[in-house]
C-alpha cells in the first residue's frame, strides 16, 4: 500500500516542538485530552446512528479502552466511535482547528521566555488536544476507520514536521491512538496510575472507560453522565473538570448552575458562566455552544433557539426527557418544547445573576462577570422585552464619579436636585471620553455622567429610552439644561464676554461658517475649552454616526453639528471684543474656521480640508509670534 508523506501546518510544527521539549510536571493531562476526544467521537456516532442505525449496528456499545503493551512500551487509547477517513485525518491532525490550541499559540507570541518554562505551564492551562500525545510519546500511530466506510487508515508521526498516511486493512470502526512512550514514561503503562488519571479528569465521561480487552475489562470511571448525578455526589473538582471538557475551556467557572426542571417538561441543566471571555464572543453569528442531549444522547451543540444570543457565554449541557430522540437538528428550531426550555433557562440564569448583582459584599465578583459579559448581556435589552426590567437591574457603568462600577439604581439615587435625566456620553474608550469638553459643565456641577464604550450602547439606549421615568440623555446632544440643576458649584463663575459683543461674534461665526454647521450658540456645558460640537436634539448622536460610517452602514455627508462657544473663555472674549461692530475681517474668518476645526479634532472627526487648517494655523502662529 502506498504511503503518503505530508507536512504539518507550520504552527503545528512549532507547537509540537514546544510540546516535545516540555518537562511539564502535569504531562498526564495528555490522557484527559485523548479520552475527551474519544468520548466526543462516540457521542457523534450515537447521534449519527439515530437516523442511520446501520452505522453502529455491528458494535453498538460505545466505549473507550486503554490498552498497554509493556514489551512494546505502548499505551493505546481506543474508541469505537465515529472514526476518521483520509480527509478527516489530514484536516484534523495536521492543522490547528481547535480554538483552544490557536489561543495557546497566540499566548505564546507574547510569552517566549527562552527557558521554555512559561510555555510549558501554558500547555496545562490550555490543553492542546490531540497534539498533547507528543508530551508522553515520541511516535504516535493512529489507526482509524470511519463509520459507514470500508477503508481504514494509518497515520503516523514522530512530531517532527511531517506525518505519513496509508491505507490499513481489517480495522474495526473507530479510532486507536497508539503512543510509543518516551524513555522514562513507563508510569503510563501502569493500570493504577492510569486509573488514577482517569478518575481525576475523566470520571464524568458518560461512556465506560475500560482497562484492557475483553468483556470483563475493568471500568476506570463511573460512566454515568455527571449531570444525572445528584449534587451532593459531585465534588467541586468534578464540576470544574466537566466544565473544561464540555466547554473546551481552561479557566475556572465563575458560576456553576445545576438543576432539574420538573413539571410539564422535564430537563436537567448543568450550565456554567466562564470566568474569562471565550474567543468567539463577538463573532457575528452570535452562536451559543451549550450541548443539547435528549435522554443522555448528544444531539447538537448548536441548537438554535435553546439559549438566547445574549446569554451565549453560557457553557454546559441541557438534557431533555421530552424531545423526540430522532429529531433532526433542522426540526429542532421549530419545536415548541425548545422554546419552553429556553424560557426556563433564561429565567433561572437571570435570577442567579440578579442574586450575584445584589450581593454588595462581593461586588468585585459581580464586577468581574460584568467586565467579561456585560456588553453581551446588554443585547437582551432590545431583544428580550419580557426580561428588560430584570436586565436593567443587572447593568453596571463606568461614570465620571470615580473608578467604581455603578448601577442605574445607584445613579438615580445620587442625581442632583433639578436633574431629570440620566446623562450619558459615548465613545471608543474611557480616556478619550473623560477628556471630552462636553463634560466640563457637568463635572463642575458634580453631575454624574455614564461613560459608554460598548457599541451596543447606541442600540439599547434609544430602545429602552427611560429608566424609572428618567430619560437617558447624551451630553453631546441638544441643550445641556445645566441651568436648572442645583449642583455643587466648586469655582465661582468666570466673567463672561458682554452679551452685545457675544451676539456680534455669534452672528459673524454663523455667517462665516454658514453651511458647515447647523447653528452656532453660546454654551452652558463648557468651562475650560473654548468650543465643542454637539448634535441637535433630533439628530443622530455623533458617536453613533461615526460608528455606522466605520461599518459602512451609513453613507453620504455627515450630519451638521451645532458649534457651541464658551463665553467665559479668554479666546472667545478676545474674539468677541474684536467682532464688536467690525464686520468680518480675514483674521476673524480664519479664527472662525480654526475654532470649528479645533472642535472637530477634539471630537475625533477627520478635517474636511486639513491643508486649509494648516495654512490658517501657521498664519495665526506667525501673527502670535510677531
Ligand atoms: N478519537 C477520535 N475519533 C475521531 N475523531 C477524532 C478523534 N480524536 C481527534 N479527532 C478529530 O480531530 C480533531 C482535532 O482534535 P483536537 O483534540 O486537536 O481538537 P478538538 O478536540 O477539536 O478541540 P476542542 O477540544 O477545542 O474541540 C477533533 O475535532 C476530531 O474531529
Amino acid at each position: 500500500m502506498t504511503e503518503e508523506r505530508l507536512s504539518f501546518q507550520a504552527e503545528v510544527s512549532r507547537l509540537l516542538d514546544i510540546v516535545a521539549h516540555s518537562l511539564y510536571s502535569e504531562k498526564e493531562v495528555f490522557l484527559r485530552e485523548l479520552v475527551s476526544n474519544a468520548s466526543d467521537a462516540c457521542d457523534r456516532l450515537r447521534y449519527a446512528a439515530l437516523t442511520q442505525p446501520e452505522l453502529s449496528a455491528e458494535d453498538p456499545n460505545l466505549k473507550v479502552r486503554l490498552l498497554v503493551d509493556k514489551d512494546a512500551r505502548t499505551l493505546t487509547v481506543a474508541d469505537n466511535g465515529i472514526g476518521m477517513n483520509r480527509e478527516d485525518l489530514v484536516e484534523n491532525l495536521g492543522t490547528i482547528a481547535r480554538s483552544g490550541t490557536a489561543a495557546f499559540m497566540k499566548s505564546l507570541e507574547g510569552a517566549e521566555t527562552g527557558d521554555g518554562k512559561k510555555d510549558v505551564n501554558l500547555i496545562g492551562q490550555f490543553g492542546v488536544g490531540f497534539y498533547s500525545a507528543f508530551m508522553a510519546a515520541d511516535t504516535v500511530t493512529v489507526l482509524t476507520r470511519k463509520a459507514g466506510e470500508a477503508t481504514g487508515w494509518r497515520w503516523e508521526s514522530d512530531g517532527k514536521g511531517e506525518f505519513t498516511i496509508s491505507e490499513a486493512d481489517g480495522l474495526p470502526r473507530g479510532t486507536k491512538i497508539v503512543l510509543h512512550l518516551r524513555a522514562g514514561d513507563d508510569e503510563y503503562l501502569d493500570e493504577d496510575r492510569l486509573g488514577g488519571i482517569v478518575r481525576k479528569y475523566s470520571d464524568h465521561i458518560a461512556i465506560p472507560i475500560l482497562f484492557g480487552e475483553g468483556e470483563d475489562a475493568k471500568a476506570l470511571n463511573s460512566a454515568s453522565a455527571l449531570w444525572t448525578r445528584s449534587k451532593s455526589e459531585i465534588t467541586a473538582d468534578q464540576y470544574k473538570e466537566f466544565y473544561h471538557h464540555v466547554g473546551h475551556a481552561f479557566d475556572d467557572p465563575w458560576l456553576t448552575l445545576h438543576w432539574r426542571a420538573e413539571g410539564a417538561l422535564e430537563y436537567t441543566n448543568l450550565l456554567y458562566v466562564p470566568s474569562t471571555k471565550p474567543f468567539d464572543l463577538f463573532d457575528p453569528k452570535r452562536a451559543h455552544r451549550v450541548k443539547l442531549y435528549v435522554k443522555r444522547v448528544f444531539i447538537t451543540d448548536s441548537a438554535e433557539g435553546l439559549i438566547p444570543p445574549y446569554l451565549r457565554f453560557l457553557r454546559g449541557v441541557v438534557d431533555s426527557e421530552d424531545l423526540p430522540l430522532n429529531i433532526s437538528r433542522e426540526m429542532l428550531q421549530h419545536n415548541p418544547m425548545l422554546a419552553k426550555i429556553k424560557a426556563g433557562i433564561t429565567r433561572r440564569v437571570l435570577s442567579e445573576l440578579s442574586k450575584k448583582a445584589k450581593d454588595s459584599e462581593n461586588a468585585a465578583e459581580y464586577d468581574s462577570f460584568w467586565e467579561n459579559f456585560g456588553a453581551v448581556l446588554k443585547e437582551g435589552l432590545y431583544e428580550d422585552y419580557e426580561h428588560r426590567d430584570e436586565l436593567l437591574k443587572l447593568l453596571r457603568f463606568r461614570t465620571t464619579a470615580g473608578e467604581d462600577l455603578v448601577s442605574l439604581e445607584q445613579y438615580v439615587a445620587r442625581m442632583k436636585e433639578g436633574q431629570d435625566a440620566i446623562y450619558t456620553i459615548s465613545g471608543d474608550d474611557l480616556d478619550t471620553l473623560l477628556r471630552s469638553p462636553q463634560l466640563e459643565g457637568f463635572k463642575a456641577k458634580g453631575v454624574e455622567v455614564l461613560l459608554l464604550t460598548d457599541p451596543v450602547d447606541e442600540f439599547w439606549m434609544p430602545s429602552v429610552g427611560v429608566y424609572e421615568g428618567k430619560p437617558f440623555k447624551s451630553v453631546t446632544r441638544g441643550g445641556a439644561d445645566l441651568g436648572k440643576i442645583k449642583g455643587e458649584e466648586t469655582e465661582k463663575p468666570e466673567e463672561k464676554a458682554p452679551e452685545g459683543e457675544l451676539t456680534d461674534l455669534l452672528a459673524l461665526l454663523k455667517l462665516t461658517l454658514s453651511d458647515a454647521v447647523k447653528d452656532v450658540r453660546k454654551s452652558e456645558r463648557l468651562t475650560d475649552s473654548a468650543v465643542c460640537l454637539v448634535a441637535d436634539d433630533n439628530d443622530m448622536d455623533m458617536h453613533l454616526e461615526r460608528l455606522l460610517k466605520q461599518h459602512k452602514q451609513l453613507n453620504g455627508e455627515a450630519g451638521k453639528r451645532i458649534l457651541e462657544i464658551n463665553p467665559s473663555h479668554a479666546l472667545i472674549k478676545r474674539l468677541a471684543e474684536r467682532a464688536k461692530g467690525s464686520g468680518a475681517t480675514d483674521a476673524l474668518e480664519d479664527a472662525a474656521w480654526l475654532l470649528l476645526d479645533q472642535a472637530r479634532i477634539v471630537e475625533g472627526e477627520a478635517l474636511p480640508d486639513p491643508a486649509a487648517f494648516a495654512r490658517r494655523l501657521a498664519s495665526a502662529m506667525e501673527k502670535g509670534l510677531a
